[in-house]
């Protein structure tokens, strides 16, 4: 086990910044996942902490070690791919086997430690199938135990749920997480699925173009993203552009103390504050199930008039789209059981922001 250090690493393909003086420090027995669209940098990342790229610049510790420069063979990692990567021509028990075989553990010690690590993955009865004999979930339990038996510094995971189906998607999450923190070993796992992060992960590194957007808990990103970006990217959410407009509110010994208001297309959003750094363009960021509708009505803090163009019923709750006047069309879930008024396609509407709205830089 061991912590990881990543200082400033700079990745380069011909010419082309791909991950861009980045830092992250993953504490030891963390889980930690590296999560953004396609492109953004995430498998080099997990790829440079790995050994198999050099990075261009920057240092990578395991605990106090720099493993910047040493081989893969020698930084003690174990590695599940999406595509499992097993030998097709092993059993189960000789893909297990393989690692140790590899450092010279002694023949009792291969057979004893490969059928425990098989007995938790839950695959005793298939320890002499081959690959091309077992499912994809059974494959990747295979290529988890293999990973996990070496008992590895650090456990790296790219995509390894991406090519199973959608219910053993989720019961492996579970057999991952059961495993990992059984061994207590530092976890980096990539994946561009957000439920999936936000499912497992103890925090999330949300990346943009080779950098850390943000990093946090699930609760963080999802409570309070940072931009625009990372709250579309996490959960959905309606971004709507604010303008600003600075208040000054009189003279104290203090000086004299500001705040900011926001208007979108003449509406007044009174009761949310904003920062007086924030006098630019900014955004407003809402989830769809914080908003909430009602009929219009005169002098409504914080309501802002749209016309509802689409609602769909969805059993649990309801979805509306709702066209904003003079701004975006954005969306509104009211949940079953709350008791508000329902609004058809065409209703004229106020939809309520509530006062703790984020407004962050456009
Ligand atoms: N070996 C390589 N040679 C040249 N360019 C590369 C190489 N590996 C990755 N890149 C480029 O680096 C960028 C980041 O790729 P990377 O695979 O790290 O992204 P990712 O976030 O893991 O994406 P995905 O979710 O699609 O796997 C991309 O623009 C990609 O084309």
């Amino acid at each position: 086990m061991a912590s990881i250090t990543i200082d400033g690493i700079v990745k380069q393909f011909s010419g082309q910044t791909v991950l861009q003086n980045l830092s992250l420090h993953i504490p030891d027995g963390a889980f930690y996942t590296l999560l953004g669209p396609s492109g953004c940098g995430k498998t080099t990342l997990l790829r440079c902490i790995a050994g198999f790229y050099e990075p261009d610049g920057g240092r990578l510790l395991f605990d106090q070690d720099d493993v910047t420069r040493v081989s893969t063979h020698h930084r003690d990692i174990g590695m599940v791919f999406q595509d499992y990567a097993l030998f097709p021509d092993k059993s189960a028990f000789d893909n297990v086997a393989y690692g140790l075989r590899a450092r010279k553990v002694a023949r009792p010690e291969i057979a004893r430690r490969v059928g425990e690590a098989l007995e938790k993955v839950g695959l005793s009865a298939l320890a002499e199938r081959y690959p091309a004999q077992m499912s994809g979930g059974q494959r990747q339990r295979v290529a988890l135990a293999r990973a996990l038996v070496i008992r590895p510094r650090v456990l790296l995971m790219d995509e390894p749920l991406s090519n199973l189906d959608a219910k053993m998607r989720l019961q492996m999450r579970d057999v991952i997480l059961d495993l990992v923190r059984e061994a207590g070993i530092t976890t980096v796992f990539v994946t561009h699925d957000q439920e999936e992060a936000l499912a497992m992960s103890d925090r999330i590194a949300i990346m943009d173009r080779g950098s850390i957007a943000q990093l946090g808990t699930p609760e963080e990103l999802y409570g309070t993203p940072v931009n625009a970006y990372v709250a579309d990217f996490i959960g959905s959410a309606n971004v709507i552009p604010v303008a600003a407009r600075r208040m000054d509110e009189g003279s104290s010994a203090a000086g004299t103390a500001a705040h900011v208001r926001y208007q979108l297309a003449g509406q007044e959003l009174d009761g949310v504050q904003g920062s007086p750094q924030l006098a630019g363009d900014s955004v407003l960021i809402a989830r769809p199930e914080d908003l909430s509708l009602m009929a219009p009505a005169p002098h409504v803090p914080n309501a802002l008039h749209g016309q509802v163009l689409r609602r769909q019923y969805l059993g649990f709750k309801t979805a509306y789209r709702i066209a904003l006047q003079g701004g975006p069309e954005i969306r509104v879930e009211l949940h079953a059981g709350n008791t508000v008024a329902d609004f058809q396609a065409g209703d004229a509407v106020q939809v309520l922001v509530p006062a703790d709205s984020r407004v962050v830089g456009a």
